[in-house]
């Protein structure tokens, strides 16, 4: 049967989590979508094990493959090749680590269905965000949001769990695309063309049991050095904003330091 969604998780020394990850997706799947639908992990050389427990689930008849790039690093350049792989019209995107549901998946495909982009938010009514974050971490969340407000009016552009027409990944120039980082999303939210709007998927985001967190302090910067080539990218800014623009981002990076 040909193949119509396909779900790119970037992993990164996620063998315990891989499993759990794809078992539950496609028991979350149901008749609609098991069928047509393909798992792709885009895996940066962990060496742990992650490739034999793919091995594994295909011989069990999961339709999951796992791509081992040995030159590149990185979680947003991971999502790219993966969707570059996907055979399907509809790709998702989500973590390995389970903190986004598998359960979740069929919402974001419905989504896709009438709308270009489907976005797993944090922030909706009802939804249950980061019970264990303390106040700094969550005063930081809402300020890097606030940041990102003049670019795209999307309710979580930090969002790692999202959906796109592949007709939309198509039309943009991956070379126009800032790799660097974890915001991805952010990213094709600004630069794609969405001729079918943004329809949000809410979402609680858990927390991670196997492995550990890839987030450092230069994920930090990187995130800060892409705001501001978007604003340019968006506004055009001119000199004088660009320079008050990197200003901010300095004391932000020193903040960072000194705080945390
Ligand atoms: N291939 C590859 N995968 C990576 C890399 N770095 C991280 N990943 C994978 O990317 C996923 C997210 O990494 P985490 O380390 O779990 O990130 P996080 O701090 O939980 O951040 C998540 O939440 C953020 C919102 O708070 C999201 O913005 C972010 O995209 C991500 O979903 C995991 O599946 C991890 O293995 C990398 O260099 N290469
Ligand atoms: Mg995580």
């Amino acid at each position: 049967m040909a193949i119509n969604n396909s779900i790119i998780v970037p992993a990164y020394k996620e063998k315990n989590n891989i499993r759990p990850l794809v078992t539950r997706i496609f028991a979350g799947l149901g008749n609609e979508f098991s069928k047509d639908t393909e798992v792709i992990i885009v895996d940066d050389n962990s060496k742990d094990g992650s490739v034999e427990e793919v091995d594994a689930l295909v011989k069990e008849g999961y339709n999951v493959r796992i791509v081992v790039r040995t030159t590149e690093r990185g979680l947003s350049s991971a999502v790219i090749r993966g969707f570059q792989e996907a055979k399907g019209e509809r790709l998702v995107c989500m973590d390995a680590d389970l903190q986004h549901p598998p359960e979740s998946v069929p919402d974001v495909l419905n989504a896709l269905k009438e709308a270009s982009f489907a976005l797993g938010t944090r922030y909706a009514p009802g939804v249950e965000i980061d019970k264990e974050w303390g106040a700094f971490r969550r005063f930081t969340s809402w300020f890097a949001r606030l940041l990102a407000l003049p670019l795209t009016p999307a309710s979580d552009p930090m969002s790692g769990f999202f959906g796109l027409q592949k007709t939309v990944f198509a039309s943009i120039n991956t070379n126009d695309l800032d790799v660097q980082g974890f915001k991805i999303a952010l990213e094709l939210l600004v630069k794609a063309k969405l001729p079918h709007g943004i329809k949000d998927v809410p979402f609680s985001f858990g927390l991670r049991e196997e492995g550990e967190s890839k987030l450092s302090n230069k994920v930090i910067v990187q995130y800060l050095l892409q705001l501001k080539e978007l604003y340019i990218y968006k506004f055009g800014v001119g000199t004088l904003a660009a320079v008050a623009l990197l200003l901010v981002l300095v004391v932000l990076f020193l903040f960072q330091y000194l705080v945390l």
